[in-house]
């Protein structure tokens, strides 16, 4: 009699402990399986996978491209994350006597493969297991590898993924769309959250999960592809092919440090986790979480929840062994056994913030990645003047009259990645982007609200260059959090929410640190108001700072008047009350109306076709040619005139 396998394909849930498929085999003797087969697939469309063609050969696969900006999915930061992930995964597999397949092709491609070679080599498949994720293309995968097990007559299993902090099986939502629209009711439905989040469950033993297959028997990788068979080949093959996307960008400067220098996988996660709590990081989070600079200001545990290395519930669990007195381990650390302290309650709050961003996903579908955002179709606009026109770099989308004009927005779209606009704060957290796959919270909210509010460029191309330059991208934090700093999303106060990067720098890079290390050639000015903007400083300056000629300086892509007393140069700030206006809205979209909207779910709540007439030139491009300096000077006043110099704040924790 053939022996029965299980194929357990394995995606963001890379890690042995919490993890719901290996606690079941582990521990629940009659499964029925001889073998366990865990397998992890490196998906076309979400990366590109040409690195792991042998020279001269050809993918059968179109470029993972990004549909707006035509931005690579996954850049190189995360493709070498996850590639240290998952041999992190291999070996811990090892180390309990099974083992981990690695296979380049679409999901139900790898699953169909595998199915019939094992069943050539005398082997059923008896079942395939997979973990839910949250995604239009996600669920995509899952349907399409339930249909090949359908069509093998396999038997096919969905396992509920363990990822949120509180489960989304206990936040007593009947369904999705009964979600509040604003997080605060969410988070006071939630509340205690310290008493809410299930029981981690345990790692499995040595030599408790079924055994891996002989390797004889279980079929390679299929053509044109062939699999590294070491740490360093993986890496270099996932990230070859895009490296050097930018290759004009400044380079990475020597006055600057990565504040994430860690690697990939459940190993590293763990180790983290426990060095924050012992070096107290945790307790001191909710005073050190606005930091720009460092490993130390905030956890850095964000890429390892996005590839499911480590799950919120085990950072709640770790830091109740902290607060309760019975992790022996830290012991020595201050605070030790005296309960939820105000840091370790600021971590739990953010953690609810990541299921609530999960949450939204679960609710607005495909309407996360569409231009309207969730609020879309629910906002009527009196006045069509105060309708938000986004710019585009796209010819043929493009309003008319558009100013700058698209092939001008696809300039400001590459210096705003190269990290060459000219506003200090932004560039910098731009070019730390670039070069290390993070860049900090607050760094990330201003260059969101930068590009939306000040330059009111369709936030999709932020989204999309997030998607690929960040270490910690995860669809529904990533495209939520840009729908909220773009007032399309669920911030209660929307489009009137405004960062101004200047003060931003002034109150949190307090003596231009940040700005200068990143962008070292605005470190030798002297005034901080000229770190943060060059074209502020004197002609003498300039000169004495070697930025003669300097874009930065000769066209800066927007200017700021700011004094450092807070108060605008210029005084056309309209009355208080006239912002208020601007909200003339429908109010919160309704269960009917969204399930209408989601109901129909036509073309225009896919994600969009690409439009081969969007193209950010990523190329060579003449940054260091002056243009014609067209920018008018605003007093934090954006097209329209509607926008105010009052800078609105989003402080999470006040919201
Ligand atoms: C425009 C924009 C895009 C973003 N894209 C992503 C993304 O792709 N992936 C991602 O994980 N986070 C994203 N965030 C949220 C946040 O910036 C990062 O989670 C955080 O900076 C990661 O660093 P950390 O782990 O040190 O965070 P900490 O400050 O230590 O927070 C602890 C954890 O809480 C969660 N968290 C904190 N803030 C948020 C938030 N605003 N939304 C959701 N979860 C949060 C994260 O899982 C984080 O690891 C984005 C924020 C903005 C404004």
């Amino acid at each position: 009699m053939s022996s029965r396998v299980l194929i357990y394909l394995l995606r963001r849930d890379l890690r042995i402990g919490d993890n719901p498929v290996l606690n079941h085999l582990a521990t629940e003797p009659g499964h029925g399986f001889d073998f366990l087969l865990p397998v992890y697939g490196i998906l076309p469309h979400q990366t590109e996978v040409s690195g792991f063609i042998d020279d001269g050969g050809k993918s059968p696969f179109p470029e993972a491209r990004s549909q707006v900006g035509n931005f690579w999915r996954c850049g190189p930061h995360r493709a070498k994350f996850m590639g240290e992930a998952v041999w992190d995964l291999k070996k811990s597999l090892e180390s309990l006597g099974s083992g981990l397949v690695v296979r380049v092709g679409k999901i139900e491609d790898v699953a169909q493969s595998l199915i019939e070679g094992l069943a050539k080599n005398g082997h059923e498949v008896g079942a395939v297991w997979m973990t839910e994720h949250e995604g239009t293309e996600e669920h995509h995968d899952e349907k399409a590898v339930a249909a090949v097990c359908a069509n093998n007559g396999v038997e096919y299993k969905l396992w509920a993924d363990e990822k949120y902090f509180i489960d989304d099986r206990d936040v007593g939502l009947e369904t999705p769309q009964d979600l509040p629209d604003v997080f605060t009711l969410y988070r006071k439905s939630a509340e205690p959250l310290r008493a809410k989040p299930r029981a981690v469950l345990p790692t499995p033993g040595k030599g408790s999960l079924p055994p891996f297959p002989d390797v004889s028997i279980i079929p390679g990788q299929s053509q044109p592809f062939s699999m590294p068979e070491s740490l360093d080949g993986l890496v270099e093959s996932w990230t070859k092919p895009v490296r050097n996307f930018l290759p004009d960008a400044p380079g990475f400067p020597e006055s600057a440090v990565s504040a994430h220098p860690f690697e990939g996988g459940e190993t590293a996660a763990l180790v983290r986790l426990s060095h924050l709590i012992q070096s107290e990081g945790m307790k001191n989070y909710k005073n050190t979480r606005n930091g720009l600079i460092g490993t130390e200001f905030s956890t850095k545990l964000s890429a390892y929840l996005a590839q499911g290395c480590l799950t919120s519930r085990q950072i709640h669990h770790a830091l109740l062994g902290y607060e309760d007195g019975t992790d022996s381990t830290y012991e020595e650390v201050d605070g030790y056994g005296a309960g939820e302290n105000e840091g370790t309650e600021a971590i739990r709050f953010e953690l609810l913030w990541r299921d609530y961003m999960r949450l939204c996903h679960q609710k607005f579908k495909s309407k996360l990645f569409r231009l309207e955002g969730f609020k879309g179709d629910e906002v009527v606009y009196n006045d069509d003047e105060k309708k938000q026109k986004w710019k585009t770099a796209a010819r043929d989308k493009a309003q008319p009259g558009q100013e700058p004009g698209p092939d001008g927005i696809a300039d400001i779209l590459h210096r705003f990645v190269a990290g060459t606009t000219g506003m200090g704060l932004i560039d910098a957290s731009q070019r730390e982007l670039l070069h290390t796959g993070y860049t900090s919270n607050r760094a990330r909210q201003n260059v969101a609200s930068f590009l939306t509010k000040h330059l009111s460029i369709d936030w999709r191309y932020g989204a999309e260059w997030y998607e690929m330059a960040l270490v910690d991208y995860d669809v529904s934090s990533n495209w939520a959090n840009w729908q909220y700093v773009a007032g399309v999303g669920n911030d209660p106060r929307g489009e009137m929410r405004i960062f101004n990067p200047v003060k931003q720098a002034f109150d949190y890079d307090k003596g231009g640190s940040y700005v200068r290390s990143w962008v070292p050639e605005v470190s030798k000015l002297e005034k901080l108001e000229n770190v943060f903007q060059a074209w502020t400083a004197s002609e003498d300056d300039i000169k004495a700072a070697g930025l003669d000629g300097n874009i930065m300086v000769t066209d800066p892509v927007k200017r700021i008047e700011f004094s450092v007393d807070g108060k605008p140069l210029r005084s056309n700030r309209r009355p208080f009350y006239r912002r208020r206006g601007l909200g003339r809205r429908s109010g919160s979209p309704t269960a009917s109306e969204d399930k209408s909207a989601d109901g129909k779910d036509g073309q225009a709540n896919k994600r969009v076709t690409p439009d081969k007439s969007v193209q950010v030139p990523l190329g060579p491009q003449k940054l260091a040619e002056p243009i014609e300096d067209s920018s008018a000077p605003i007093t934090f006043q954006a097209e329209g005139g509607l926008r105010e110099s009052e800078e609105l704040e989003w402080e999470q924790v006040q919201e």
